[in-house]
């Protein structure tokens, strides 16, 4: 099978910056094309980039020539991943659509449209059925084939993470309760968070991050239309989502302590609770696509578990660590997850998403 064909729109920033490093040597991609603002148009990837990862420009995209953000100069891409400016995404993103291109966006702007699904790739694939159906339909009636999927906001991947399989077992939740403490590279380079704000301190805001945890939530967790065109959110009646989110010092890594009850009467042992994550398998394993985690969901038994610096790297970031699983005296149970914010938060998910239309040949 020939590689697939990649283009990355906001490639200059922060996640643009992390999808070209997993895309460089990936076995199933070639990266084409670049794109940034017309600040950097016109100049090479290595003059028009303030590089910031720890491992250095891979060599051959140094040179490569900076686009405008215009579908006429990414044509020749089979998908177009977006790390693009939230300010500027939402236009920019439907044109690429409406003009035929398949867009993976890191951007907030389209995620509340119902017919973009909104997916964390190891947890509601399925979701990509949306995408299936237009595709379909495209090669049936010559519509147009282009597409958008979001990807979800960092700390609601990981934290409907271990919730999905639990609510797959066990039944619908009825309340949920999560309490973050978020890594500063979710806060991006431009400007990012101060160093005189965030070191020796915690802040307890992150502007709009609460609002998106407690709906997001129930979009992922909600469920594909009769007609396959769109997702139906959980209803707000059906289930009660608090976040409260606040900014540590932490570089890569968001942590949250959460709390959730079922809407059951009949409730699970914790020792069920930890069996029901260990056990569950992502598709993107069963697929056998190249990032899939081994293990989707750690479960770990110290009590002093999962912490960011020691668990942020299992399965290379693609999967989610959950410990301190436990009776709440509240709700139902409560436990702490840690998920790589960059990486199954970001742009890891949009690598493993285009993997699983690759796989389904879709892409
Ligand atoms: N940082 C993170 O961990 C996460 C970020 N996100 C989201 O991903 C997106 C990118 O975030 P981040 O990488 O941190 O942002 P950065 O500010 O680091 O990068 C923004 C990118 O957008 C480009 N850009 C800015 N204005 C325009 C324009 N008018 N036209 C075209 N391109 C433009 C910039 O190009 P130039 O260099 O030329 O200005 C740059 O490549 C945001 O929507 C953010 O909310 C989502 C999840 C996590
Ligand atoms: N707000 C997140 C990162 C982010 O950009 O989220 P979103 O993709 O929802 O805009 C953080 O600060 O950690």
């Amino acid at each position: 099978m020939s590689k697939t064909r990649a283009g990355v729109l906001g490639a200059t920033g922060s996640v643009g910056q992390r999808f070209i490093l997993l895309l460089a040597n990936h076995p199933d991609f070639e990266l084409v094309k670049l794109g940034a603002s017309s600040r950097s148009a016109g100049k090479k990837y290595k003059d028009a980039c303030n590089w910031k990862q720890t491992e250095v420009i891979p060599e051959y995209i140094e040179n490569l020539p900076v686009y405008e953000c215009k579908s006429e100069f990414f044509q020749d891409c089979d998908i177009v991943f977006s790390g693009l400016d939230a300010d500027f995404a939402g236009v920019i993103e439907q044109e690429f659509a409406d003009n035929g291109l398949g867009v993976i966006s890191n951007a907030k702007n389209h995620r509340q449209t119902p017919t973009v699904p909104l997916v964390v790739p190891i947890i509601n694939p399925e979701h990509l059925a949306i995408v299936e159906n237009k595709i379909n339909k495209a090669k049936q009636d010559g519509s147009n084939k282009g597409f958008i999927v979001c990807i979800s906001n960092c700390s609601t991947a990981g934290l409907v993470a271990p919730l999905k399989p639990l609510v797959d077992k066990f039944g619908p939740l009825k309340y949920l309760i999560t309490t973050t403490m978020q890594a500063v590279s979710g806060a991006g380079f431009s400007p990012g968070v101060g160093s005189m704000d965030i070191l020796d301190n915690v802040i307890p805001y992150i502007g709009g991050e609460e609002e998106k945890m407690e709906w997001e939530t129930k979009k992922i967790l909600g469920s594909i239309s009769a007609d396959g065109t769109s997702v139906e959110n959980i209803p707000d009646s059906e289930l009660k989502v608090s976040a409260s989110c606040n900014r540590v010092a932490v570089i890569d890594g968001h942590t949250e302590c959460v709390s959730f009850s079922f809407q059951s009467e009949e409730k699970p042992s914790v020792d069920e609770v930890k069996q029901c994550l260990r056990e569950y398998q992502c598709e993107a394993t069963q697929l056998g696509v190249t990032s899939a985690p081994k293990q989707t969901i750690h479960v770990l038994e110290q009590n002093d578990r999962p912490q960011p610096r020691l668990d942020r790297n299992r399965d290379a970031g693609y999967a989610v660590s959950v410990g301190r699983v436990r009776k709440d005296t509240v709700l139902d149970f409560k436990m702490v997850v840690l998920s790589h914010n960059t990486i199954i938060g970001a742009a890891g998910s949009g690598i493993l998403i285009a993997e699983i239309l690759r796989a389904k040949k879709l892409i």
